[in-house]
């Protein structure tokens, strides 16, 4: 008989998010994101980083003060390296799992991707105008989005 405590396709590519967010230098809210296509493939990847050539230790990891000396207007989403790190061709009813609901800049890329579906972990920014404005065009482009489902298993990895 086969393995029964295998992980199935929704534990293992949120598993992969989740990874991926440890990569992530902010010391608030780390974010990864792996898009995968329809027949279950795993497309890319990404993390809430700096761009590329914007070091880590130089630029600010604030979440206050003047805008320059934030993070918001530097770092990378995770979900928008994810789109940017492919460098297949075909996007087209890929699944995004993502630790973090996308904002709308994100989202509006997602949405000219062809992405489908997007499974999220957390949703801790709900309440802001920037996911509502998410969700109200993810809902007009008719793609689906879902909570994704803890099944409370710890999968430990030996590092
Ligand atoms: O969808 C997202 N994806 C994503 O990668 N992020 C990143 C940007 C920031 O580095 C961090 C949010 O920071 P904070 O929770 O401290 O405001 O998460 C933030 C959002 C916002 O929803
Ligand atoms: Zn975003």
């Amino acid at each position: 008989m086969k393995r029964q405590d295998y992980l199935k396709w929704d534990e293992y590519f949120m598993g992969i998010a989740i990874l991926s967010a440890e990569r992530s230098k902010d010391p608030n809210t780390s974010v990864g994101a792996c898009i995968v296509s329809e027949d279950n493939k795993i497309l890319s990847v990404g993390y809430n980083g700096m761009p590329i050539g914007c070091s880590d230790d130089e630029f600010p990891w604030e979440r206050e003060g003047s805008t320059l000396e934030t993070k918001y207007v530097y770092v990378c989403h995770a979900e928008m390296n994810a789109i940017l790190n492919y460098t297949g061709t075909h996007m087209k009813g890929a699944k995004l799992y993502v630790t973090l609901f996308p904002c709308n800049e994100c989202t509006k890329a997602l949405i000219q991707k062809g992405i489908s579906e997007i499974i999220y972990l957390s949703d801790k920014y709900a309440e802001t105008d920037i996911v509502k404005a998410s969700k109200r065009m993810l809902n007009a482009a008719g793609i689906s989005y879902r909570s994704y489902t803890p099944i409370n298993r710890d999968v430990v990895i030996s590092l």
